[in-house]
C-alpha cells in the first residue's frame, strides 16, 4: 500500500522544520513500519532546497536570521507525492518478482536485483564524496548517491516489494544489508572507498579480511526500520560549503535526532548518539542533556552492545574533550581508542581510520604539546605520569594494530612528532615509568593474530602500569642508548 494516501496531508506545504518534524513523528509513531522512501524523499527535499541555493550563515558563528531568509522552503504534497510514485514505480517495474520464488523472505539474487536496479541508473560518473547525495529525493532528481545512499535506497527498495526482513547493517565506515528468517544472511549491495571493485551481491568476507575494522570484527550496527530512519536522519548533511553550515538544517536535524532519541532510537547506534553530540555541542538544546552526556552514552553503547569494538565514539568524545582545552581527558579518550584498535589487523579498507589516527598523532597532540609547553597550565600535563602513561597506551595501540598486518601503519612521518612529544614530558614524569611485563609477553610475541579475538579484548585499561615480579625501569634505560641522543638532538632543535 503505497504509503502516501496515510500522510497527513494538512501538513502540506511543508514551509517550516515543526511541519516536517511533526511528519517524521505521525511516521514513526503509526501502527504500521515507517515508510523510507517518503522519509528520504522529504529529508533530502528540505536539506537540498535549503542548501543548495541559499545566503549561507558562517559555520562557526551560526547568526540568528529574525526574519525567514534562513528558513525558506515550500515542499509540496504533488512534488512528493510524483517523487515516492515514481520510486516505487522504479522498482516494481524492474524487479519480476514471480522469478523470486514464493517465499516472504528476500533471497540473494532479489536483493542483488535491487541493488542492480539503483546501481545501473546512477550518473556514470560524478563526485562520490560529495555532499547531499545520500538521499532518495538525489537519487531521484540527480540519479546521484554516495555510498551510503546506495545501501539505504536498497533497504527501500526491498520495504516497497515488501521483503520486511532486509535491513541496513552499518559499520563506523561501511554499510551492506542482512535478510532472511533471522536475518543471518548478509550481502553488500554498494561500494567502498576508491578503486576499489565493488562485491556487490557477495556475503561480508568472513576471510582475514574480516579482521579488519571496516567489518567492525562482527559488531556492526544492524538496524531496524526505527534505526533506519535514524541513519537516514544522522546522514542528512547541514553544510553549505567547507567552511559554512546553514542553520536550518542542523535545526531540523536536531529535533528530528531528539524525537528519536526520546523513542530508544539512538540507543544501540554510537555514532548517532555522537552527531548527536556534535550538534548540541555547537548549539546546545536547554532541558536536553549535555553533549559530554551523548559522548559518555556513545562509548557506553559500544561497550554494551558492540564488545567496545567501534573507535569512533573514543574520537567523537577525544575532539571534544580536546576542543574544550580538557587535553588530559582528551589523551584518555585517544589511547581508549587505540585499545579498540589492538583487535584488528590494518588493511587498505581502513584508510579513513588510518587518517583520523594520523590527525590525532601529527596535528591535535603536537597542538596539545604546543598549548602546555606555553606553562600557561599549572597542572601541566608534561609532568603528569597519567597523561605519559595515555600518549604511550595510544602509540602501543597504534603498533599492535600494526602488528602481523599485511599493510604497515607507522613510518617516520609518525617518528619525529613522537619523538618531539616524549621529549616535551619532564624527565621525571619518564623516569617513573615501570613497564608491567606479563610472563607470557614473549608468547603473545610468537602468536598469531587470529589470537587477537581471543585474550586481548582485556588489554591495559587506564594505563596504570602495575609493579609486577620483574619491573624494568625503561627510564634508567632511556638514558643509555641512542633512543635518548634523538629526543636531545631533537629537543634542542625544537
Ligand atoms: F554507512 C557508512 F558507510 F557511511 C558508514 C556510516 C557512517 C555513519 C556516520 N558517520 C560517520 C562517522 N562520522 C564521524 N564524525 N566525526 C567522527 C569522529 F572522528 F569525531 F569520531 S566520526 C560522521 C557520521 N554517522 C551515522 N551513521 C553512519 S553509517
Amino acid at each position: 500500500m503505497a504509503g502516501l494516501e496515510r500522510v497527513n496531508r494538512e501538513l502540506f506545504p511543508l514551509r517550516d522544520i515543526s511541519s516536517v518534524v511533526q511528519l517524521f513523528t505521525d511516521e514513526v509513531e503509526k501502527s504500521s513500519e515507517p515508510d523510507l522512501a517518503l522519509l528520504s524523499i522529504v529529508g533530502g527535499a528540505v536539506e537540498n532546497s535549503l542548501t543548495c541555493h541559499r545566503s549561507p550563515v558562517m559555520k562557526d558563528a551560526p547568526v540568528e536570521t529574525d526574519d525567514d531568509s534562513g528558513g525558506e522552503f515550500e515542499i509540496e504534497y504533488h512534488i512528493v507525492d510524483a517523487l515516492y510514485s515514481q520510486f516505487r514505480s522504479i522498482i516494481l517495474g524492474s524487479v519480476d518478482l514471480s522469478a523470486y520464488g514464493d517465499s516472504k523472505y528476500a533471497t540473494r539474487e532479489l536483493v542483488k536485483k535491487v541493488s542492480d536496479v539503483i546501481w545501473n541508473s546512477l550518473s556514470r560518473s560524478y563526485y562520490k564524496d560529495r555532499a547531499h547525495l545520500q538521499s532518495i529525493y538525489s537519487y531521484l532528481t540527480g540519479n546521484k548517491l554516495d555510498c551510503f545512499g546506495v545501501a539505504l535506497a536498497v533497504v527501500a527498495g526491498c520495504q516497497v516489494l515488501g521483503f520486511n526482513d532486509v535491513h541496513l547493517a552499518l559499520s563506523e565506515d561501511h554499510a551492506w544489508v542482512v535478510f532472511g528468517e533471522n536475518g543471518g544472511e548478509t550481502a553488500e549491495v554498494t561500494w567502498h572507498g576508491k578503486g576499489n571493485e565493488d562485491k556487490r551481491g557477495q556475503p561480508i568476507g568472513t576471510s582475514v579480511g574480516s579482521l579488519s575494522w571496516l567489518y567492525v570484527n562482527g559488531q556492526p550496527v544492524i538496524c531496524d526500520r526505527y534505526m533506519e530512519v535514524t541513519a537516514l536522519v544522522s546522514s542528512i548533511n547541514p553544510s553549505f560549503n567547507m567552511t559554512t553550515d546553514i542553520k536550518e538544517v542542523a535545526d531540523f536535524q536536531q529535533q528530528l535526532m531528539w524525537m528519536l532519541y526520546d523513542r530508544g532510537y539512538l540507543q544501540r547506534y554510537p555514532m548517532a548518539l555522537g552527531n548527536l553530540g556534535d550538534l548540541e555541542e555547537i548549539n546546545p538544546t536547554s532541558g536536553r542533556p549535555h553533549c559530554s552526556d551523548l559522548f559518555s552514552q556513545a562509548v557506553d553503547a559500544s561497550r554494551k552492545f558492540y564488545n567496545n569494538q567501534h573507535v569512533y565514539p573514543y574520537t567523537y568524545q577525544g575532539g571534544y574533550y580536546f576542543r574544550q582545552k580538557m587535553y588530559k581527558e582528551a589523551l584518555g579518550s585517544w589511547a581508549n581508542a587505540a585499545d579498540v584498535l589492538r583487535e584488528y589487523n590494518y588493511s587498505r579498507d581502513d584508510e579513513e581510520l588510518y587518517k583520523e589516527l594520523m590527525d590525532i598523532a601529527n596535528e591535535l597532540i603536537p597542538h596539545v604539546m604546543k598549548a602546555v609547553g606555553s606553562g600557561i597550565d599549572a597542572h601541566s600535563i608534561l609532568k603528569d605520569p597519567e597523561c605519559f602513561a595515555h600518549l604511550l597506551r595510544l602509540y602501543d595501540g597504534i603498533c599492535q594494530w600494526e602488528e602481523g598486518s599485511v599493510t604497515p601503519v607507522l613510518h617516520i612521518g609518525w617518528a619525529k612528532p613522537l619523538v618531539n612529544t616524549i621529549a616535551k614530558f619532564d624527565a621525571s614524569v619518564r623516569a617513573q615509568l615501570v613497564i608491567d611485563l606479563q610472563d607470557d609477553l614473549d608468547e603473545e610475541h610468537s602468536s598469531e593474530k587470529e589470537d587477537k579475538n581471543s585474550s586481548r579484548s582485556g588489554t591495559a585499561d587506564s594505563g596504570n602500569m602495575e609493579k609486577t615480579e620483574e619491573p624494568s625501569k625503561v627510564g634508567d634505560n632511556l638514558n643509555n642508548n641512542n633512543y635518548t641522543k634523538a629526543l636531545e638532538s631533537d629537543s634542542a632543535q625544537s
